[in-house]
């Protein structure tokens, strides 16, 4: 390997008219699996190139190639005029400036903003780095980026937001020219996200290239001056942002015209309402008390699918873990088909058939070492043992339909769970529950990371275990999908329910001056 001279030095020689990336016949097998199939398009200097598609069509396994996180099985990647020829995320980020910014930050928690970002190139002496010097450069760049953050506070003491703009800045720092972003407002609020696109759009001021995964169609044509689409691991379209249309990029990420869905209230909206006052609650919770929520009230019949909106500090995940058991509460009951349900547990909550998807999928709900099989087919191992031993082909027919019933895309049954892409593993998460029957079924999050096509299939999933009768509360961050999927809404703020009401009678900003307690404003005539 013959060392190259630093990229500053590069610019404006040899490949100074080349596509910042250029992807020729590029491919990756996993075993059977072919992740990517002969995939070439350019990356043009300075633009932002949004690349979409389905669950599993082969995004992140592009992205961690063009990261250096692995090899791809066949074709090349130029940058910027040079052919990669080791494929380590260190080579690529000296060599040919590229950084990505994974879905899973990693960064250094106890230590500060400034060693983070410059952990490894501090400025002055390596042995000895003058702290002094290493605030004032991180001051510097921080500016640079326009980043209010404090140099000296310890990353973990940050909210998940700023810690990805400490990622993004610590690539700058080493010179990256072209940034990578996984499905990077996958966990962020609106607001949150806007701080991230102000981010972006700073660097690419500064002539950065990014490259950038999102299943949100409205930010993918906001930001996005190119639209690649992968499907099946092949490349099947490439457009300038203005030349397509939204409903033409969805069409060529899942091969056909996706019909607008249809919504809950238009389905069936004298039923539900009428069905939904008859019966009696589900689950009933009075004054429920715990982490970070107070004195809640609510309740959710049977076929009824009550939706729960607020900000992510609202309270409304810690009012999810205290009503499954998974966190204990202060004060306040809860009634499951018309009995108390006191000393709540994880385990009492499954024997009574009250399911839970928590939002963070991999720390809470995934059995990372087990296969999928294991995965979506673990709630029904009790029932299917007898004497000790698990009926074994029972269990995997039996985790086989109910994967099915979710149209969890893996190329067997035995494949490791972390091996399916990020959307088929929750849909995977959701297969689960459904093996106890579950008379109450909470969702948080519940198509956090899936595509637009599997979303409408999980949504039509939610509308058939409505119809046959189980109750399910569902909290979103995602206001459109609250009002496409839901009966009513119940909207959190600082850790109370502040408003309850027929979701025919709500939409995006009377959910949002609720959870925001903003004052509307009087119209203007
Ligand atoms: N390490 C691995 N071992 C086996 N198969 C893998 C591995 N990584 C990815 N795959 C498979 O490769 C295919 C593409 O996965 P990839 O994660 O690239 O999809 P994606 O487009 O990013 O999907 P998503 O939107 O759901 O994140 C999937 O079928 C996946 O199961």
């Amino acid at each position: 390997m013959t060392a190259l001279p630093p990229l500053a030095e590069r610019a404006g020689t040899a490949g100074a008219t080349a596509p910042a990336i250029r992807i020729e016949h590029l491919s990756r097998s996993f075993g059977p699996v072919r992740a990517l199939e002969d995939v070439s398009f350019d990356v043009t200097r300075g633009e932002v190139t949004a690349l979409l598609g389905e669950n599993g069509a082969g995004k992140s396994t592009l992205l961690k190639i063009l990261a250096g996180l692995q090899p791809p099985s066949g074709g090349s990647v130029t940058a910027f005029g040079d052919a990669v020829d080791s494929y380590d995320p260190n080579t690529m980020l000296t060599r040919y400036g590229i950084a990505i910014v994974p879905q899973e930050l990693s960064l250094l928690p106890d230590r500060s903003v400034a060693k983070n970002i410059l952990a490894g190139i501090e400025p002055g002496n390596r042995l000895f780095p003058s702290r002094r010097r290493m605030i004032e450069r991180a001051v510097e760049l921080l500016g640079e980026l326009d980043l209010r953050v404090d140099p000296d506070a310890p990353v973990r003491t940050l909210d998940l937001a700023t810690q990805q703009l400490v990622v993004v800045a610590r690539s700058i720092a080493r010179d990256c020219r072209v940034l990578i972003l996984d499905e990077p407002t996958a966990m962020l609020t609106p607001a949150e996200s806007d701080r991230l696109f102000a981010l972006m759009a700073t660097l690419k001021a500064k002539g950065t290239t990014m490259v950038y995964v999102s299943h949100r169609m409205p930010e993918v044509f906001q930001l996005a001056d190119r639209i690649e689409v992968l499907r099946d691991g092949r490349h099947v379209a490439s457009w300038r942002r203005e030349e397509v249309t939204p409903e033409q990029a969805v069409a060529a990420m899942v091969g056909r015209e996706l019909g607008r869905f249809t919504s809950r209230a238009e389905l069936s909206p004298a039923a539900t309402a009428a069905d939904g006052r008859r019966a009696a609650p589900a689950l009933r919770v009075s004054g429920l008390s715990g982490r970070r929520h107070h004195g809640v009230d609510l309740e959710v019949r049977p076929g009824e699918i009550l939706g729960i909106a607020g900000l992510p500090d609202s309270g409304r995940v810690e009012l999810l873990h205290n009503l499954f058991g998974g966190d204990k509460g202060t004060g306040g009951t809860v009634e499951l088909l018309g009995a108390p349900y006191e000393n709540r547990s994880t385990i009492a909550s499954v024997d009574r058939r009250l399911g839970f998807v928590p939002g963070e999928r991999r720390a809470q709900g995934l059995l990372t070492t087990m296969s999928v099989a294991e995965n979506v087919g673990v709630l029904t191992v009790k029932a299917l043992t007898r004497a000790g031993l698990v009926r074994r082909s029972a269990f995997e027919k039996n985790a086989a339909t109910l994967a099915q019933g979710f149209r969890v895309k893996t190329a067997s049954m035995d494949q490791p769970i972390t091996n399916l892409s990020g959307g088929n593993q929750q849909k995977a998460m959701l297969a689960r529950w459904i093996a106890i029957d579950p008379a109450v079924l909470i969702l948080d999050e519940p198509t956090r990371g899936v595509d637009v096509g599997a979303k409408a299939e999980i949504y039509e999933q939610l509308f058939a275990l409505a119809d046959r009768g189980v109750a399910i509360i569902c909290s979103s961050s995602d206001l459109p999908e609250l009002l496409t999927v839901t009966d009513r809404i119940a909207v959190m703020a600082e850790g109370r329910v502040v408003d309850v009401v027929p979701t025919r009678a709500a939409t995006e900003e009377s959910i949002m001056t609720a959870a925001t307690g903003a004052v509307t404003h009087p119209a203007t005539a």
